[in-house]
C-alpha cells in the first residue's frame, strides 16, 4: 500500500486466526475456509474494510504513513470470525412459556397447545399487557445478550401483538433498536420483520377472514416502511397456503421483501410457496418433500434451519445434510422466541447442526454468517471477512477456530468488534 493511501479508521491486528468465509461455498459440500493466520485488517474511515493482510506488513505501513493518530484493536493472537448473523427471531414479546415447556415434557405437543389457544396466544396476552417501557427494556436486555454471545446482525419479528396498535407498537420497537448509539448493546445491526400472520388472534376465531383482510389490507400498507420483510406462518394451525399466498403477494406489491415459516409441524405448502413467490428465505422445513427443496433450489430460496427447535420441542432435527445435497443454500438461526427455542446463542445452533444435522464446521460457519446474510438479502455488505465489506466481527476466546462446535455448552466470545 502506498503512503498517501493509509487512511484508516481503525487497525485490528494481531489476529491469531482470521477466518474469512471470504471462499466459502454458496451451495453443496465442505469446501475449506480461508484461514489467514498472524493477521490484520485495515478499516477506512467509512468502517469498510479496506486492507486484509499480514500482520508484520503493519509497522512498516504505519511507519510511512502520513495519518497521524489510527485507532489500534489488539486482538491478542485470537480466532476471529465474522460476527453472526441471526437471521430468525421472535426477540420482542413480554412473559414467558415455562409452563408449556413443561407441559411438553410430559407429552403435550406444541401443536395441541396451539390448536387449544395456547403457544402464541399465551405470549400475545403478555405482550398486549406489557407497556412500551417494558417490551423495550427486555428487548434492550436481550440485545445485549445476543451481542455477548457473538452476533452482530439479528432479524427481529413482530408476531405477537396481532392487532394494528401492538403490531405497530412492536415495530417501532424494533426500529429503535437497530445501530442505536444510546442503548448498551449499541451497533448491532437489527433488521425488521413483520409477521401479522402468525396466528389469528382470539378475537376473530369465528371470522379468520376478516383477519387476513385486516393484515391485507390495513397493516401491511401501514407497515411498508418499517418493515423490510414479511413472513407468514403456514401452518395448519396457523394460516394456510392461500391465506398466505394472499398476504404476500400483497406485502411483494408493497415493497416487502419475503420470508416463509414452512413445514415445520406438517407438509404444508409452505416451501413450495416460498419459492413460488420467490421468497428471500423458506425457514424450518421438517416436513419438506424432495420436489420442495428442489423448487426452492431452482428459484434460489435460501433454507433457514433452525436445530434451537428440534432441540426445545424434542423433534427429529431435519437433515442439513440432505438440503445441501439438494443443492441449496443452508443457514442457521436461534429462532429465539418463548415457545419453542428460547435461546439467543448461534454457537449452540453451529454444535447442534454440526452434532445432529450431518453439517461440517466449515458449513456451520458459513450457514451461521455469509449464509445467514444472504437470508436477509445482506450478502453483499456483511457476512463475511472481504474488503469492501463492513467490519462486523466476532472475537473468540480460542486460539485455533476447530474449537467452534467441539468445545460446548460455554460462551467462547470474548467480544464482538463493529468499526
Ligand atoms: N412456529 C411459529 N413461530 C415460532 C414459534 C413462536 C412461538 O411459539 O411463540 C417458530 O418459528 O417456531
Ligand atoms: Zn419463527
Amino acid at each position: 500500500m502506498e503512503k498517501q493511501q493509509l487512511q484508516a479508521r481503525a487497525i485490528v491486528r494481531n489476529i491469531g486466526q482470521l477466518v474469512s468465509i471470504a471462499q466459502a461455498p454458496i451451495v453443496g459440500a465442505s469446501g475449506s475456509l480461508q484461514v489467514y493466520t498472524n493477521a490484520a485488517i485495515i478499516v477506512d474511515n467509512e468502517g469498510a474494510i479496506s486492507w486484509i493482510g499480514p500482520d508484520h506488513e503493519i509497522d512498516e505501513l504505519l511507519a510511512c504513513s502520513e495519518q497521524q493518530t489510527v485507532n489500534i484493536v489488539d486482538a491478542y493472537g485470537c480466532v476471529v470470525t465474522p460476527g453472526f448473523v441471526d437471521s430468525h427471531t421472535h426477540l420482542v414479546f413480554a412473559g414467558d412459556r415455562a409452563e408449556e415447556f413443561h407441559l411438553r415434557r410430559q407429552g403435550m405437543s406444541y401443536g395441541e397447545l396451539l390448536r387449544q389457544g395456547r403457544g402464541i396466544l399465551t405470549t400475545m396476552n403478555a405482550t398486549r399487557n406489557a407497556s412500551q417501557e417494558v417490551l423495550l427494556d427486555l428487548a434492550v436486555e436481550r440485545l445485549a445478550s445476543v451481542r455477548a454471545h457473538g452476533t452482530t446482525t439479528v432479524e427481529i419479528k413482530t408476531g405477537y401483538g396481532l392487532n394494528m396498535e401492538v403490531e405497530e407498537r412492536c415495530l417501532q420497537i424494533i426500529n429503535s433498536l437497530n445501530c442505536n448509539p444510546s442503548l448498551p448493546h449499541e451497533h448491532i445491526r437489527v433488521v425488521p420483520t413483520f409477521l401479522g400472520a402468525h396466528s389469528v388472534p382470539p378475537e376473530y376465531r369465528t371470522q379468520r377472514a376478516a383477519y387476513v383482510e385486516l393484515v391485507v389490507e390495513e397493516m401491511l400498507p401501514a407497515f411498508a416502511e418499517m418493515a423490510r420483510f414479511c413472513d407468514v406462518y403456514c401452518e395448519n394451525e396457523a394460516f394456510s397456503v392461500e391465506e398466505c399466498r394472499r398476504i404476500l403477494t400483497r406485502a411483494r406489491d408493497l415493497g416487502y421483501q419475503l420470508k416463509v415459516h414452512a413445514d415445520q409441524l406438517n407438509p404444508s405448502g409452505g416451501s413450495r410457496l416460498a419459492a413460488e413467490l420467490g421468497a428471500v428465505s423458506a425457514d424450518h422445513l421438517d416436513h419438506a418433500s424432495d420436489a420442495d427443496l428442489d423448487a426452492m433450489r431452482e428459484a434460489g430460496v435460501i433454507a433457514t434451519l433452525l436445530p434451537g427447535c428440534s432441540y426445545t420441542l424434542r423433534s427429529p432435527y431435519p437433515s442439513a445434510r440432505r438440503l445441501l445435497d439438494h443443492g441449496l443454500t443452508v443457514a442457521l438461526a436461534t429462532d429465539y422466541n418463548p415457545g419453542t427455542s428460547y435461546s439467543e446463542n448461534m454457537q449452540m445452533m453451529l454444535g447442534l447442526a454440526m452434532s445432529a444435522m450431518g453439517m461440517s464446521l466449515e458449513e456451520a460457519l458459513t450457514a451461521t454468517t455469509i449464509n445467514g446474510a444472504r437470508a436477509l438479502a445482506l450478502q453483499d455488505q456483511i457476512g463475511s471477512i472481504e474488503v469492501g465489506k463492513r467490519c462486523e466481527l466476532a472475537l473468540w476466546s480460542i486460539h485455533d477456530y476447530h474449537e467452534i462446535g467441539y468445545h460446548f455448552g460455554v460462551n467462547l466470545i470474548q467480544s464482538i468488534l463493529v468499526l
